[in-house]
């Protein structure tokens, strides 16, 4: 990876749009400019204006496209380094056609992430303001966007610099009294110091606490729907939908294949999964459909165990239950506006119920609450200072941290040598600066940009 070298993409998806925009960035990003834009205006091109003109090859003089230019002068633009974007008309061989012209013009195709990785090297952002900026782009929910946006104003950074501090003046207490033996280390002082690292501890734990809540609103989560032939099933699917996805007939055994949609439930991203009603049958086609929605039930996040209340409990719907004992279980008592009959045995009592009629949309809501509440715990989800991690890298830093600092503060308590907690503080503090980027290793920098797309 050359920082010095000047990097070109195409920053608009692929595919016919309105408008396409080729982006380069480094030290020959000017020259490129004036080589192959045009302004009607006559000219160089003045810093952060937008012009109107031509793209031409130099070389024969064709003209590629008519296009509005932009060149932002370093520092002032997003990598800090120069840039300049063309935004031509959105087709895919125009746009490439730019490229191309841009490429032959000393620029290299940039790495996924590259841009956005330059802003990160360069100082404008630090590692998780880069993360939050693909968080942006493929955020599944309201809420996980708003989660990103505070990321990438910076609220999160703000929360992990205090920790760093915290804990960088508990190191340069330790250290003054390692350089100076002869001032003995006081109650007071050491008390001092434990507080420092206390308090760090604390903002560390609030964070790792709502980690879960952030994970799913990230990645979000998956629920399998699981139950007899005709229970109900396909019709809860598309009830959850608000739309006829799945085929329902009153015919036992009429879903097969895994039917999946992916929809938003107070503000979670789900993915839903609708499965073969689960029995005992000669039929091939359908056997093969019951394996595949046992398959399903250990990766699911959440399983929905819907039941017909208008009958009774059997053997069948308790060989289901018993294959769902390691599985996060909501029982969803479906078709409740006919004639109730269900009565859930005694080892059932411990699953959470939700009597629904798919058929009429009764209880719909206060299933989709339930599925919520699974898994959403913090209240502040909606609030504008809704901060959270959501990411294995922060979450697996910060237990890092926090296990070191428990060392420390034992070691505190039973007087352990200086140069040891001063050891264990520093360790802290690369674990703490790894998730802003402090100190985080270029291998590792490698693997995070590179899940970037192209362009960005
Ligand atoms: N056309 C276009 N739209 C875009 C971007 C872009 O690069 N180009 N962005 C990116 O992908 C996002 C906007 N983000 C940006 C963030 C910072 C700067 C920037 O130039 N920052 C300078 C100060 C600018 C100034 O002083 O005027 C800085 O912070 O140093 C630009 C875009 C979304 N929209
Ligand atoms: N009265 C009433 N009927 C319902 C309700 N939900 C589903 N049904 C009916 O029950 C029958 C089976 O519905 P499906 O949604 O296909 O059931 P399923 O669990 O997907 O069945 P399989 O795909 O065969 O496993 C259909 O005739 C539906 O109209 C309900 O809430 N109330
Ligand atoms: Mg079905």
């Amino acid at each position: 990876m050359y920082v010095h070298d000047t990097i070109a993409a195409i920053s608009t998806p692929p595919g016919n749009g309105g408008i396409g925009i080729v982006r380069i960035s480094g030290e020959q990003a000017a020259d490129i400019a004036t080589a192959i834009f045009k302004p009607v205006c006559n000219g160089g091109l003045i810093s952060h204006r937008f012009y109107f003109g031509v793209v031409t090859d130099p070389m024969d003089g064709d003209v590629i496209d008519e296009s509005m230019a932009v060149l932002m002068r370093a520092p002032r633009s997003y990598t800090r380094e120069d840039v300049f974007e063309i935004h031509c008309h959105g087709g895919m061989l125009v746009v490439d056609q730019v490229l191309s012209l841009c490429l032959k013009h000393g620029a290299r195709l940039a790495d996924p992430g590259e841009f956005t990785r330059r802003a990160f090297l360069n100082g404008r952002i630090d590692l998780v303001q880069a993360e939050s900026v693909m968080d942006i782009i493929s955020s599944k929910s309201e809420a996980a966007l708003r989660l990103a946006q505070h990321q990438r104003e910076g609220l999160l950074s703000r929360r992990i610099e205090e920790i760093h501090k915290d804990l960088l003046h508990a190191l340069a207490l330790v250290e003054a009294y390692i350089d100076f033996p002869e001032d003995d280390l006081g109650e007071a002082d050491l008390s001092s110091i434990f507080d420092r690292v206390q308090s760090a501890r604390i903002i560390i734990d609030n964070l790792l606490s709502g980690f879960d809540d952030g994970r799913v609103l990230r990645e979000g989560i998956s629920v399998l729907i699981i139950g007899k032939p005709n229970a109900g099933k396909s019709s809860l699917l598309n009830r959850l939908l608000n739309e006829n996805r799945a085929i329902v007939t009153h015919i036992p055994g009429t879903t097969r294949d895994i039917i999946e949609e992916t929809l938003n439930i107070g503000g979670l991203p789900v993915r839903l999964l609708d499965s073969a009603g689960i029995r005992h049958t000669d039929d091939l086609v359908e056997q093969e459909g019951i394996r595949r929605a046992l398959d399903k039930i250990p990766q699911a996040d959440l399983v929905l165990f819907v039941m017909d209340a208008s009958h009774s409990f059997d053997q069948e719907d308790q060989l289901i239950f018993e294959g769902l004992k390691e599985s996060r279980l909501i029982g969803v008592l479906n078709k409740s506006d006919l004639p109730p009959k269900l009565e859930l045995p005694e080892y059932c009592q411990g699953m959470t119920c939700v009597p629904i009629s798919a058929h009429t949309g009764e209880g719909v809501d206060l299933l989709r609450d339930h599925i919520c509440r699974c898994f959403l715990h913090g209240s502040a989800i909606d609030s504008r200072e809704f901060i959270a991690i959501s990411r294995a890298r922060h979450h697996d830093a910060l237990v890092s941290a926090e296990s070191i600092l428990q060392r420390f503060l034992q070691g505190i308590q039973v007087k352990v040598e200086l140069e040891l907690l001063a050891v264990d503080l520093r360790e802290a503090l690369r674990a703490v600066g790894s998730v802003t980027g402090q100190s985080t290793p270029d291998d590792i920098l490698d693997v995070i940009f590179s899940s970037f797309c192209i362009g960005k």
